[in-house]
């Protein structure tokens, strides 16, 4: 049987645990299959050479884990300037967010080439490659040009934008080509799909042989939604250890007598979270009910905070939820509680049961896993409710949340205070469905029908 090597920037010991959506799926999904995973060890070297790095090999249980340090330019241009500072902002729809300063991309293609050179070094014939996110994208014809004939396949774990937004990238043409050395190209949603096809029908002279088929370049290519999900198993018994119960019982016991709401996230533009704080303030403003009782945890875990734009929504963020405090607290009440900090996950589901109701409102993202994990925490004779943003990718599937346009404050507050009164047998029902979904569309799935859809081309 042929290996499987998982190629990533962010990867984690799958024997821990990990935050950011992409290690954590990747690592239960290698969990599952064993195989090699490659990527950046997290590590910089201030005085490293740039192109350089050293290569570090480590056995996890089932998994290999190769590992390859980045010296501080490599790590600036490549994962700072050009991966978060251009194709994470226009990916995301941000234009006016995004740096293109032209000293980015040579560091971004160096970086490739590397990982292409120490990557090749380690593959066998028969391996089977799977490439992740937008650090990546030229990594296969990087490989080709030095001969490998592996099948390789790609998928993209952020949105991929109508074909006008992208045309934005100086290079875009240049990261759509490439895309063509892979034999399968993933996305999260058919909307993402969607814009791939007209983006190759208005800026390629590709034909397109098919919905999910297309040829260019010498070269024909599968494209298919592979929306990804969480292993529910394992959050379950998450949710049973002795820290997640801890949790549970301290917040029960602290909001017996109010209403909890919870936002957990990383600190990113992309997660709405100015405006999720504005509809919170309109909620205790409009339903003056909730005055005293309504209280939002807000997780903001730090997150890629050399990047100018993540400051400044760090300043603006924690000026909205001190305003919201200054204006409705009591000695005895502060409706937002805003922590800039992660909490490990395994205390996550304790917290996300407590809740009565999850706030995943971003404004736009690739698919969200904490939507997912809230589901797998309730329980299902008292189910918090979920409030989710039409612009995630879980939207797509998760049709039996209650689902929001984070950008309409009144309507989205309105969508709260229906969520904090939703009765019992609907709050039930809901949770059923999405239960049910998240189950059918777990993450062994995601990683079955994408290497199966590899293994056919
Ligand atoms: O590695 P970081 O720069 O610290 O960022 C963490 C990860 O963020 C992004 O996650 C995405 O993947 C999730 C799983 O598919 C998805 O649910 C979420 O919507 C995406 O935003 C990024 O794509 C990863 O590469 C990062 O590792
Ligand atoms: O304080 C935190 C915040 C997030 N997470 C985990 O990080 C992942 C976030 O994934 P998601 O797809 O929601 O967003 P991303 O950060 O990848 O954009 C989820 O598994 C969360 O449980 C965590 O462990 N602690």
């Amino acid at each position: 049987m042929s290996r499987l090597v998982v190629v990533s920037n962010r990867l984690a010991d799958p024997r821990k645990t990990a935050s950011g959506g992409l290690a954590v799926a990747l690592g239960q999904a290698l969990q599952a299959s064993g195989g090699l995973w490659f990527g950046w060890s997290g590590k910089v070297v201030e005085d490293g050479t740039p192109g350089e790095g050293d290569v570090h090999l480590q056995t996890a249980g089932p998994v290999q884990l190769a590992t390859v340090d980045l010296s501080r330019e490599d790590h600036d241009s490549y994962y700072l300037g050009y991966s978060n500072g251009v194709l994470w902002p226009v990916f995301h729809y941000r234009l006016d967010l995004a740096d293109f300063d032209a000293g980015f991309i040579g560091g971004y293609r160096r970086v490739n080439q590397m990982f292409a050179h120490k990557l090749a070094a380690l593959l066998r014939p028969d391996d089977v490659i799977w490439v992740h996110d937008y650090h990546l994208i030229p990594l296969a014809a990087e490989l080709r040009n030095m001969g490998c004939q592996q099948r390789m396949g790609f998928f993209l774990h952020i949105p991929l934008p109508p074909p006008l937004i992208l045309a934005a990238v100086p290079e875009h043409e240049w990261l759509m080509r490439s895309l063509f050395a892979y034999d399968l190209v993933g996305f999260q949603s058919e909307a993402d799909v969607a814009h791939f096809s007209r983006y190759v029908g208005t800026e390629t002279s590709a034909d397109i042989l098919g919905e999910h088929e297309f040829r260019a370049f010498g070269k024909t290519l599968q494209v298919q939604a592979f929306p990804i999900g969480i292993d529910v198993d394992e959050f379950t018994a998450l949710g049973r250890g002795q820290e997640a119960i801890d949790m549970y019982e301290q917040m029960r016991d602290e909001y017996s007598r109010r209403r909890l709401l919870l936002g957990v996230e990383r600190m990113d533009y992309s997660k709405g979270l100015p405006q999720r704080i504005k509809a919170f303030r309109q909620l205790l403003q409009n339903y003056p009910e909730n005055l005293g009782s309504a209280t939002l945890i807000q997780i903001a875990a730090p997150s890629r905070e050399s990047v100018d734009a993540y400051a400044a929504l760090r300043q603006e963020l924690e000026s909205l939820c001190g305003s919201v405090n200054g204006d409705f607290g009591e000695l005895d009440w502060m409706p937002v509680r805003y922590i800039h900090r992660s909490v490990a996950r395994k205390r996550l589901p304790g917290l996300y049961r407590a809740a009565s109701v999850a706030l995943v409102t971003p404004l736009r993202d690739g698919m969200n896993l904490v939507a997912k994990e809230f589901i797998a925490a309730q329980d299902p004779e008292d189910p918090g409710v979920l409030v989710l943003s039409r612009f995630a990718g879980a939207a797509e599937q998760m049709r039996d949340a209650l689902l929001v346009n984070p950008y309409d404050t009144t309507r989205t507050a309105e969508t709260m205070q229906r969520a904090l009164q939703m009765p019992l047998e609907e709050r039930q029902r809901r949770h059923r469905a999405l239960l049910q979904q998240i189950r059918e569309q777990d993450v062994h799935w995601w990683r079955q029908r994408f290497l199966n859809a590899l293994n056919a081309v």
